[in-house]
């Protein structure tokens, strides 16, 4: 009985690359999600565990982020294109390769009418979020915002966190600060609301402040936006917020002779700090039933 290798590929999927390119004040993001399969001469690999010509699926992820570094990326067919020949023109034994490029487009928070240098948001799977709970005699309304996604490229810093023996964490005076935000804010003496437009316009708070508010630490951020909106909106009594810390990792180019001022990051999924936090206004009723059903 003959068994032989059939066709085999491989390569590095989906890795998240962020780079931000600087202009003046004004930063220009780009968020990618690249993967790449290699193939070619790959039996040695697979029949004796020679790995000769096996260019290591990690070396194919760091060419992505040193190629990202070294020449603006431009066009997504071009950079994947870049990669492409990279693998097959300095690898003997592969003569394929096949680069997959998506593009995650953001889009600049408008601050007083004006597009914002370094803070940016992203529209796709926002949902508007309304609760009622309503009684023989009243009702309460919940409404709320779930996955409005935003990042700031700078005016965030997070240090002065204790130490102990297990501490990695370096301090920075200047990272990225990313969120998707869930937001629930309480309504109170409701009549005569319009719900659309007292949406529009927490909506609009929440993304001016973030994208304003220079930040310590996203509870920080967390409680700015949630202030502004009680400041800003009589209707609201309280907002409760559930903020995911999505990390970018500055990615460590030095290996290959590179310095990384803040321009390529790693876009890491998980796990991702978890920040959760309710602002109240000091003379608001009693929430009552209202939250019940809310859960954030
Ligand atoms: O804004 C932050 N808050 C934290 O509590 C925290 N913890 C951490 O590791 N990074 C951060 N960032």
């Amino acid at each position: 009985m003959g068994i032989s290798l059939g066709p085999n590929q491989y390569g590095k999927a989906e890795v998240r690359l962020v780079t931000v390119r600087r202009t003046g004040g004004v930063h220009h993001l780009r968020d990618l999600t690249v993967s790449s399969a290699l193939r070619g001469d790959l039996s040695a690999t697979h029949l004796t565990g020679d790995n000769s010509a096996v260019l290591a699926t990690d070396t194919q992820k760091n060419t992505m982020y040193a190629f990202a570094k070294q020449q603006d990326v431009g066009e997504i067919e071009d950079f994947a294109l870049r990669l492409g020949r990279r693998f097959v023109d300095t690898q003997e034994k592969i003569t394929g390769a096949r680069v997959s490029v998506e593009e995650q487009e953001w889009d600049r928070i408008t601050v007083d009418g004006a597009p914002h240098d370094h803070s940016f948001s992203s529209s796709g799977g926002e949902r508007r979020t309304t609760t009622v709970t309503v009684h023989a005699d009243r009702a309460w309304v919940v409404s709320g915002v779930d996955g409005l996604v935003v990042l700031k490229s700078t005016g965030s810093e997070f240090h002065g966190y204790p130490k102990d023996e297990y501490t990695t964490l370096v301090e920075t005076d200047d990272r990225i600060l990313a969120t998707a935000v869930t937001a629930r804010w309480r309504y109170e003496g409701f009549t005569g609301i319009d719900w659309a437009k007292s949406h529009r316009e927490i909506r609009q708070t929440l993304l001016e402040t973030f994208a304003t508010k220079h930040s310590l630490s996203l509870q920080q951020t967390l409680y700015a936006m949630g202030e502004a909106v009680l400041r800003a909106r009589p209707e609201v009594a309280e907002i409760r917020f559930s903020l995911p810390n999505k990390h970018h990792f500055l990615v460590d180019l030095s290996p290959f002779g590179l310095e990384n001022h803040n321009e390529v990051f790693y876009a890491a999924d998980r796990p991702y700090g978890l920040i959760e936090g309710t602002v109240v206004r000091d003379e608001a009723e009693e929430p009552g039933p209202a939250w019940t059903d809310a859960v954030l």
